[in-house]
């Protein structure tokens, strides 16, 4: 080390962007800089520091943080040895293209906390949540003494070949012999990072709820040692509610006052999940004075959920997130990076019943549920027993499905004219199904569609106008909704027609028309169907029993899979489990795209004579022919839970919950760029993760 800690404390940069378009940097001192109100995120910030002894020169811009190892540069006269200077110019404030190649740039998205301290450990240690004020109040204006700044962050691995879907957490401590400009930064940091944006919230007081009973009955253990470390790290203030029976979790949100806090997390399989979702949406009904059993319309709940896996196979959390982990889970709530989910209302003919997050099915999977409760003492095991025996039992469902094919949004390739991202090549042009990744841009559209379907959730002239065409058109849609009531009308009506949306240049005339819709009617003996709100992966299934389906576009998929045989149901067992499977290239399966559909087993559909102007496709006739005696009916698992209902429909909401999540990434070893930075971080996420199957 040949430079002193104090000339490192010496240089320091504080230059406003604004005035500085030019590419000169206003330097001063860096008291002279903490002296003035910076306005956070357009100021850079340029320091000398020292990071595991070394010297680097540390840059704060915008919402990145870029350091980069001093070089040493040789005197040809002497043996003098010095560090290179700083630069004049502040780098460009086009991303990373200023930047030198041997750079480590870390988005504050991916930032869990920065403390201060006068030692390293000091600066470490995490600090106890009740001495932890908001930014701007959390110092008193004394003189400063801290010298160590340390940053605590979250790292996707991305090359993991195993998990690329993993976070980690990771820490760099800063040294600087000026404890002004620790401060300084500290400063700048905690109000960059707690920097609220529509699709990121930084959360303070959680209420969390753990489920001890479900998985392996380690709710709690899992709770204390993964994520309560990770919460205090990020000073997060959560009040932990262990539930002591079934539905506790539903009755507490339905009652409880949720004022105080800025989200609702869970700790348990999908089952709690669902209890999390349903609490949330019944009490949003009740609050707004809605008929919980024939709501007129299904509003959004205001506090967003996170999803911790704790359960026996937490599809919900692995969809969401790509991965099982715990950790990853916690800082995933942390950083507060959030999305919309579907959920799907799931009703009889007279009332709302329940609502929906993974998965709804009837046949097989019904049967599982239905059984397994039976054994629940086995633990996770108790779905392979009751598997088998589900399986073999099997002799198909006869039933009559009915939906309306959901039309592509874009089938036109537009690739030139929108923003790409690599995860987004089959995104839009739906010839080829796409997959749900980070930053999907079937989700993103049906988003911005989202918003202005939120204006007409409300009461309002401008709404009430919204609401009366929704209700023609879905009178023209569906002839035989007419005979439903005006709320069980709305409740099922389908969302404002994407061509009165603003669309990207070129897509118009690319859209189907709409019109032109008729609805589907599918008689069959099935060994299993599902409604699909999600992939439904988990750890022994991957891809997930839907792997089309998209965590926030408004649809689900209606998977049916025909009794054929006993072989063929082992084949379509086999597909779901692996990763290079797909059904829908399994002849017995069909897989519709649909926003809603009605189930009917055959003889409550005799009973009704409608008339439908659509299609009516027999599938596996010689099956049905074969077993129209049977008189078996099956279950419906919904999230886990069995709903006994055999005249049910199912509806998907567009992004009716926010939960915290990015959203999962492919699982192939990612494209390496030679010429870019490395970069331990990964809100660059559109740059590296999202590298194709
Ligand atoms: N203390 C408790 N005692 C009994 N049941 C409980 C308790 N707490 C929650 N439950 C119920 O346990 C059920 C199962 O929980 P959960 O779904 O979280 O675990 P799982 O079924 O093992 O996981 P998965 O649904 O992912 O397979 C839930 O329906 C929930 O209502």
């Amino acid at each position: 080390m040949t430079q002193s800690k104090q000339s490192l404390g010496g240089s320091s940069t504080y230059a406003p962007c604004s005035s500085n378009n030019n590419g000169t940097c206003s330097s001063t001192t860096a008291s002279a800089a903490a002296a003035c109100d910076p306005s956070p995120s357009h100021d850079i910030l340029l320091n000398n520091f020292q990071l595991k002894k070394k010297s680097y020169r540390v840059l704060l811009h915008g919402q990145q943080l870029v350091w980069e190892r001093m070089q040493k540069v040789k005197q040809l006269k002497g043996s003098l040895e010095i560090k290179a200077p700083l630069p004049e110019d502040p780098p460009s404030p086009e991303a990373h293209r200023g930047y030198g190649p041997k750079s480590h740039i870390l988005h504050l998205d991916d930032v869990i906390s920065v403390r201060t301290g006068d030692t390293k450990i000091a600066s470490i240690k995490p600090k106890d949540p009740q001495a932890i004020n908001g930014p701007g109040e959390h110092q008193p204006d004394t003189r400063p003494t801290s010298q160590y700044l340390t940053i605590n962050y979250a790292l996707r691995l991305t090359k993991s070949q195993t998990d690329c879907n993993r976070w980690e957490l990771r820490r760099l401590t800063f040294f600087n012999a000026d404890p002004y400009i620790v401060r300084q930064w500290d400063q700048e940091l905690q109000a960059r990072v707690h920097q609220s944006s529509p699709t990121r919230m930084r959360v303070r007081r959680l209420l969390v709820f753990i489920n001890p009973y479900g998985g392996r009955k380690a709710g709690s253990q899992t709770y204390e040692r993964h994520v309560r470390p990770i919460f205090q790290l990020a000073g997060i203030d959560a009040t932990c509610i262990t539930t002591q029976r079934a539905n506790q979790v539903r009755d507490i949100l339905l009652s409880h006052d949720l004022s105080c806090y800025d989200a609702v997390c869970c700790v348990g399989g999908d089952g709690t999940v669902a209890e999390v979702i349903n609490g949330l949406l019944f009490r949003q009904m009740r609050e707004l004075g809605l008929d919980e059993q024939r709501p007129s319309y299904i509003p959004r709940p205001k506090i967003p959920v996170g999803v911790i896996p704790a359960g026996s196979t937490d599809t919900i959390a692995y969809s969401m997130h790509g991965t099982a982990d715990v950790r990853t889970a916690a800082i995933h709530v942390i950083l507060g990076q959030h999305r919309g989910l579907d959920v799907c209302s799931v009703s009889n003919s007279q009332t709302l019943l329940r609502f929906c997050a993974s998965v709804l099915s009837y046949g097989y999977l019904g049967d599982v549920a239905a059984q397994s409760e039976n054994y629940r003492w086995m633990g996770p095991k108790r779905y392979e027993y009751s598997g088998v025996k589900a399986f073999i039992c099997n002799r198909g469902y006869d039933a009559e499905l009915r939906l309306l094919e959901e039309p592509d949004l874009l089938p036109t390739p537009l690739e030139e004219h929108l923003p790409q991202s690599p995860d987004s090549v089959c995104s839009l042009g739906e010839s080829v199904p796409s997959i749900c990744y980070a930053n999907c841009q079937r989700c993103s559209f049906a988003s911005s569609i989202q918003e202005q379907q939120r204006s007409s959730l409300f009461v309002g002239e401008k709404d009430a106008e919204v609401e009366t065409t929704s209700s023609a058109a879905l009178e023209e849609a569906d002839p035989e909704d007419s005979n439903l009531t005006p709320s069980e009308a709305a409740l099922l009506r389908p969302r404002p027609r994407p061509d009165k949306l603003q669309l990207p240049v070129g897509s118009a005339p690319s859209m189907k028309s709409l019109a032109s819709e008729q609805w589907k009617v599918i008689k069959g003996n099935f060994f299993m169907i599902c409604g699909a709100n999600i992939t439904c992966a988990c750890a022994r299934s991957p891809n997930g029993i839907s792997r089309y389906s998209h965590l926030g576009d408004g649809c689900l998929d209606l998977i049916l899979v025909k009794k054929t045989s006993l072989l063929n149901n082992v084949r379509f067992l086999l597909n779901t489990a692996g990763r290079s499977g797909d059904i829908r290239n399994l002849p017995f399966v069909e897989v519709y795209r649909t926003r809603k559909f009605q189930f009917r087993t055959f003889a409550a559909a005799s009973d009704e004579s409608y008339s439908i102007a659509g299609s009516c496709q027999p599938i596996a006739q010689a099956e049905v022919g074969g077993s129209s005696s049977s008189s078996v009916y099956s279950s419906w698992n919904c999230d886990g839970e069995v709903v006994t209902d055999l005249d049910i429909t199912m509806r998907s909401h567009c992004q009716l919950i926010e939960v915290f999540m990015r959203g999962p990434h492919s699982y192939s070893k990612p494209i390496k760029s030679g010429t870019a930075p490395s970069t331990p971080a990964s809100s660059s996420d559109n740059v590296y993760c999202c590298c194709k199957d």
